[in-house]
């Protein structure tokens, strides 16, 4: 498996700063819309960057834990009914996607239910939901790295059809139990710092989960390497979406990371290939207790701050019109020069 990602070049970054500071306005004024705008430029190398066909790619799956609901609130079931859900358009990532016009897709990547082949979704299905990892592994090594390959697929596909912008999105019951094993693996942080309440809005699961997920860290201890992390405890949405990174970050596509699983897809992403970081744009902070953590661990700086802990992609679905805000900007606003005004001396 490999993935050739490439650095940007830094050599544009003076012109580009230069372009932002000639902009009429005091210097540093757009704040974060400003690094918005030099990173974008870089990543496409161009003084005029742009944001084209941005797309949300929404991975569902499911995890064999969730059938016990021990640590999950929700039934497994759930994640089906909110395919059907995102294909009725009734989600809030439906909602915001044709808010602001943003093309939606929703992957099959290993939901427990059968769809009809003629139903307008990705079928990419591997398995019907993952092992359950109290017992071993959430899947073989094939089927990860299988996973892997189809995720890099379908964003190849996206940057063939001419899209730039990939936001990253996922649906599964449990998932938020997968992403804490994955962060408490990969980052070596104890499992309370990586555990929040998930879909409980009491938050009175989250003892019984940490003992759960505890539990699960003991029988899997002696697992090792980032791909055999992934296989023990991950989900069939968060492997695809390892992939699709990879490859969109090999198009040069800007990447927009939504929430807390969508960054723990992006840890495991950055551990097989650090590179993969150079093309990311953090969405939002989420109220999952951990994201911020890894957030942190990532160097990453999010957009907003909305109290949202959902997924779907829907805090990446909010951030794409900043970043359309942030070229558009770049290309669009006058010079002190063009516009005749008087600036201070360099
Ligand atoms: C109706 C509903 C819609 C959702 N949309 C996203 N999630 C989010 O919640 C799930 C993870 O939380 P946990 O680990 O606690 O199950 C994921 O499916 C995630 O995308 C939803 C959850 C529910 C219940
Ligand atoms: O931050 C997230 O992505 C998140 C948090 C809770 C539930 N589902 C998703």
């Amino acid at each position: 498996m490999l993935f050739n990602i490439s650095t940007p070049g830094v050599e544009i970054q003076a012109a580009l700063q230069d372009k932002i500071n000639q902009k009429t306005k005091p210097i540093g004024a757009l704040g974060k819309l400003e690094n918005i705008a030099l990173q974008v430029g870089c990543i496409q190398q161009s003084l005029n960057p742009q944001v084209r066909k941005p797309c949300i790619l929404v991975f569902a799956a499911d995890h064999g834990i969730a059938a016990e609901g021990v640590v999950n609130p929700y039934p497994q079931s759930v994640t089906a009914q909110m395919v059907y859900n995102f294909i009725e358009g009734g989600a809030a990532i439906n909602v915001f996607t044709h808010l602001h016009q943003i093309d939606l897709k929703v992957i099959d990547a290993g939901v427990a239910h059968h769809f009809d082949p003629g139903l307008p979704i990705t079928h990419a299905k591997l398995a019907y939901g993952t092992k359950n990892y109290r017992h071993e592994p959430a899947m073989s090594k094939d089927e990860c790295v299988s996973a892997i390959q189809k995720g890099a697929e379908l964003a190849r596909e996206m940057a063939l059809k001419g899209s730039n912008t990939i936001g990253f999105g996922e649906m599964g019951i449990g998932n938020t139990s997968a992403a804490s094993l994955l962060m408490s693996a990969l980052c070596h942080e104890d499992i309370e710092t990586c555990t929040g309440a998930g879909t409980s809005h009491t938050g009175e699961i989250l003892q019984q989960k940490i003992t759960v997920l505890k539990e699960v860290q003991s029988k899997h201890a002696e697992i090792n390497g980032t791909l055999d992390i992934l296989a023990t405890f991950g989900g069939f949405e968060i492997a695809m979406m390892v992939g699709a990174m990879l490859a969109a970050a090999e198009q040069k596509m800007i990447l927009v990371i939504d929430g807390f699983i969508v960054s723990t897809a992006l840890l495991v992403a950055s551990k097989l290939f650090p590179g993969v970081l150079h093309y990311c744009i953090y969405a939002h902070t989420s109220d999952e207790k951990g994201h911020r953590v890894l957030l942190d661990y990532l160097g990453a700086e999010p957009l907003l701050q909305l109290n949202m802990r959902l997924g779907e992609g829907t805090g990446a679905a909010l951030a794409i019109p900043l970043i359309q805000s942030a070229v558009a900007f770049l290309n669009q606003m006058s010079s002190f020069e063009s516009a005749k005004i008087s600036n201070i001396p360099a």
